[in-house]
């Protein structure tokens, strides 16, 4: 990075700067400046490498320094991620000058945020990108630490967790989701809510799971490895997410399964669950150093469209608990609204809280979460 010659350096700003401001946030940064290159083919690899980090630097900003310009603070996000700056860089700003503060606002809202979380440290990590992480599937540990090893990938391993670097294609080297899926960290932690129902439930009979925001199907995949012998069924809004899931799952070897599209608002189950998996959608406010233009275009009055959809959600799916089933609530957010205060309504609704824990992820390169264990 710091080989950079000058006049690339000058033509990456302005190049970084001019995507920038035609960017509104309707869709995901990183499809927009895909979309963006495959439209602009002059851009070679490194081009396309180095303009992508000096839009996130941008963006890691948040809303701190709303009286700067984006080449102002293009460069000044290069110099919060480390990058070093000298007074040749800084001439692109043609006199202007680099802020001399520190980044302020980089998670600017009002909304409190859930309990124990240190706002300042949260702030700060927007910052760093978070690596990567795989969760060995049980049964291969050793093939998947082997395979990693003869890749010469520097990694490390906890338990079943693998942190990687960020730039690292899994896939060209381990088969994802048969010998090991690709799962944030605290997505993982998650799964001690699971091993904490395994050691409360009644062991009696197969457990009937429903995974009523199942997405591709991360947490029943995770549910799978850890309570083995499940009867899983799983839904979700859109026929192509089931249709994603289904290959997943294939992949996963994962073949007795019900499967079906509904709103999980006003699902109508035939029969009633053991354990309720809600992994709702939210404000995904605990994985915006992965979205950090999220920062920018997120606006506060979604919190409490995510919280009332929430609740829609938990209201009709509690309905199809057995009594004395479990719900395992799960979101990315770090918003009180979205986290503790849905338990309490849970809570109001006579459903009994067991465990709840806010995954930190902000200080160990990795999402934040929080779950939830609950009893009916
Ligand atoms: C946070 S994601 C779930 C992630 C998933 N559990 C995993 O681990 O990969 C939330 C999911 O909820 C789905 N969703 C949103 N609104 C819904 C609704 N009203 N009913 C059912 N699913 C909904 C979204 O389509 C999305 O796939």
């Amino acid at each position: 990075m710091q080989n950079l010659k000058l006049n690339h350096f000058y033509s990456y700003v302005n190049t970084a700067s001019a995507i920038i401001q035609s960017y509104d946030g309707s869709i995901p940064f990183a499809h927009f400046i895909k979309d963006y290159f495959s439209r602009n083919k002059k851009f070679g690899s490194r081009d396309r490498k180095y303009i992508t980090q000096f839009c996130y630097s941008y963006f890691r900003l948040g809303r701190s320094y709303p009286q700067c310009s984006v080449h102002q603070k293009i460069l000044k996000g290069l110099e919060c991620t480390g990058f070093k700056l000298d007074p040749t860089h800084v001439a692109v700003l043609k006199g202007a000058a680099l802020p001399q503060d520190k980044p302020q606002k980089i998670f600017n809202y009002d909304a409190p945020l859930s309990e124990h979380i240190d706002q300042a440290a949260f702030e700060q990590s927007h910052l760093v990108q978070p690596d990567l992480f795989l969760r060995i599937r049980p049964g291969n540990e050793n093939a998947v630490i082997n395979k990693l090893q003869l890749s010469a990938v520097n990694f490390t391993v906890e338990g079943n967790s693998v942190r990687l670097p960020n730039s690292f294609k899994a896939e060209s080297v381990i088969a994802i989701n048969r010998e090991a899926v690709i799962q944030d960290l605290n997505s993982q932690n998650v799964g001690t809510l699971l091993e904490l129902y395994k050691e409360q439930a009644a062991k009696d009979a197969k457990i009937k799971v429903w995974d009523c925001c199942a997405a591709s199907g991360g947490k029943s995949i995770l549910a799978k490895d850890i309570l083995s012998d499940i009867e899983l069924t799983v839904s979700d809004l859109r026929p192509s997410i089931i249709s994603n899931l289904r290959r997943r799952f294939e992949e996963a070897g994962i073949k007795r399964y019900k499967s079906f599209v509904t709103d999980a608002t006003k699902a109508r189950p035939d029969h009633l669950f053991d354990l309720i998996i809600a992994d709702v959608p939210c404000s995904g406010s605990g994985t915006w150093a992965r979205t950090p233009e999220q920062l920018l275009f997120f606006s506060e009055d979604k919190i409490g469209d995510y919280a009332a959809l929430q609740r829609a959600i938990l209201s009709n799916v509690i309905k199809y608990l057995k009594p004395g089933g479990y719900l395992l609530y799960i979101t990315c957010s770090v918003f009180r609204q979205e986290n503790e205060d849905q338990v309490h309504y849970l809570q109001e609704q006579g459903v009994q809280a067991i465990q709840q824990q806010v995954f930190k992820g902000y200080e160990i390169k990795a999402d934040t979460m929080f779950g939830a264990l609950l009893r009916k």
